[in-house]
């Protein structure tokens, strides 16, 4: 064979070879940060029996590259030579939109030492979220200006293993203040959270009427919401000034303290504020958002009415008042003490009955730990603990375990836990299984039995959470953070690369 020809040969091999293993190679080193992926490649595939897409639950094979979802073929129908991208098979394990949790306190700056971003948004990874967004309390200062709010994020930075958002603090001395909270949400607040009753906070002040009013005004422009913590403090009548405390330890005692009736009364008046929120200049109306609602009674009959009548008003509840009651709390275990609290029996059956039925609209964890001495565990004392629970890595497991046991579906769960998070905090592009969307996934098995005991690594700063001991169904697998998969079966990626995410 004459040499021009052995020459063409070779060539012709070399190209071979490259255009083989060229995607590889290159699949290698796009766009891939150091660190903030265990897994080499920005271009795979990932397949499973169970892909819940807004179509449904189906075999299917999700096409990621570049941190998005860029296809979804069915099984059947995915290309069998994937043109050189990374395959992962997860069988049977449902693929499903990673969670977006729109009511968290990471607490940083200011109070590392109840939670922190390292360790809240390891232990969000761990349970499957994808996106959180942060209260702006209980971090120091809380996010109540525009300077606390790019301190917060500029805290935020290269600490994160999931995305977060942040919501600004509507109190008294920025209420009346249209400068303020216009430059609050300028700097990218993705809307506000206030208070009517005592926060536990002490910068962090309650809201009235016309605080409230002024807001929705400014925040009708922007299209973004107010979250509420509903409850306002109604005189009683055994307003007893010594209480002793054997009768602290008891939750009834506490339980007595924040009646419904507290939360009725907040309720009533955030309708009658969102009756005219028409205000000139807004498209639409301000959207109200009750954040953790306990009372599935009036409250909640409220809210129905409301909603019926258009009001522009959703609300959440939390996986606390979904598992217990008040009857199975014992007394100074005040891991239990959130406000406000958790209610009876019935209570909780009418919440996931309503849950069930749409007309709450969406889950939210509410984790707001603190330091353990903060939670007199050794006391017990329900009156004087902080009130707020740990559980941010725990919602996927309880809320599906419960859940089924009330017939809830898998796609319901991912609309209560994605879908209508992710839209109540203006991210268009999380939430659902869709071609364009980031790609945030979590794999998870629902059928897997897991008990939360000493070889369950809890990644909270505090393992003090309710949960402790608990058998429940459902283990998260894998997650993935814009294509980069952040945890999988106990071991998070090296470099927290999740990102602040602002308002534009
Ligand atoms: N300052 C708080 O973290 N309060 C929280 N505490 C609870 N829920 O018990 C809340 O969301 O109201
Ligand atoms: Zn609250
Ligand atoms: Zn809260």
């Amino acid at each position: 064979m004459n040499s021009s020809l052995l020459l063409g040969v070779a060539i012709a091999i070399a190209i071979g070879c490259a255009s083989i293993l060229l995607p590889y190679f290159s699949d290698r080193n796009q766009g891939l940060n150091e660190g903030c992926s265990l897994l080499p490649h920005r271009h795979f595939w990932l397949y499973s029996k169970r892909v819940l897409t807004p179509g449904g639950i189906m075999p299917a094979a999700v096409e990621i590259n570049g941190g998005h979802i860029v296809s979804i073929v069915h099984q059947n129908k995915a290309p069998k030579q994937t043109k050189g991208a990374h395959v992962i098979d997860y069988g049977n394990a449902v693929i499903m939109p990673g969670l977006v949790d729109v009511h968290v306190h990471l607490n940083e700056p200011g109070r590392v030492e109840w939670e922190g971003f390292v360790t809240g948004t390891k232990a969000a990874a761990a349970g499957g979220f994808t996106t959180l967004i942060d209260m702006p309390l209980n971090s120091v200062p809380t996010t109540t200006s525009k300077e606390a709010f790019d301190m917060k994020v500029d805290a935020a930075k290269g600490r994160l293993f999931v995305d977060v958002g942040f919501w600004g603090g509507l109190v008294p001395e920025n209420a009346l203040n249209n400068t303020a909270i216009d430059e609050l949400l300028q700097a990218g607040a993705l809307g506000l959270k206030s208070f009517m009753c005592p926060s536990g906070i002490n910068d962090f002040g309650q809201t009235n009427a016309s605080h409230i009013k002024e807001a929705l005004r400014i925040l009708a422009k922007y299209q973004r919401p107010l979250l509420v913590h509903a409850e306002i403090p109604q005189p009683s009548e055994d307003e007893k000034t010594e209480i002793d405390i054997s009768e602290r330890r008891m939750y009834s005692t506490y339980l007595r303290t924040r009646p419904p009736s507290w939360e009725e009364e907040a309720i009533k008046i955030l309708i009658a504020v969102s009756k005219d929120t028409h205000f000139d200049g807004s498209k639409d109306r301000a959207h109200i958002h009750i954040v953790h609602l306990s009372d599935s009674s009036v409250s909640l009959d409220l809210i129905k009415e409301a909603k019926e009548s258009g009001a522009r008003i959703s609300v959440e509840t939390c996986p606390h008042y979904l598992a217990f009651s008040a009857e199975e709390i014992s007394d100074g275990d005040t891991r239990f003490k959130c406000a406000p609290p958790i209610r009876d029996v019935l209570n909780r059956e009418c919440l996931w009955k309503a849950l069930k039925d749409g007309h709450i609209d969406m889950l939210s964890s509410d984790h707001s730990p603190s330091s353990p001495e903060l939670k007199l565990l050794e006391a017990g004392d329900f009156l004087r603990a902080w009130g707020g629970i740990s559980s941010l890595q725990f919602g996927l497991p309880v809320t599906w375990s419960y859940g089924q046991q009330h017939g809830l579906q898998l796609d319901q769960l991912s609309e209560l836990w994605s879908q209508r998070p992710a839209k109540l905090a203006g991210q268009h592009k999380k939430g659902t299984i869709v071609t364009g969307n980031d790609a945030d996934i979590v794999v998870w098995d629902p059928e897997n039995e897991i008990q939360i005991g000493e070889n369950y690594t809890i990644y909270h700063k505090h393992p003090i959470t309710p949960y402790a001991g608990k058998h429940l169904f459902g283990s998260v697998i894998t997650t993935f953070v814009r294509g980069n998969m952040v945890y999988e079966n106990g071991s998070h990626a090296s470099t927290a690369c999740g990102v602040p995410i602002l308002a534009v």
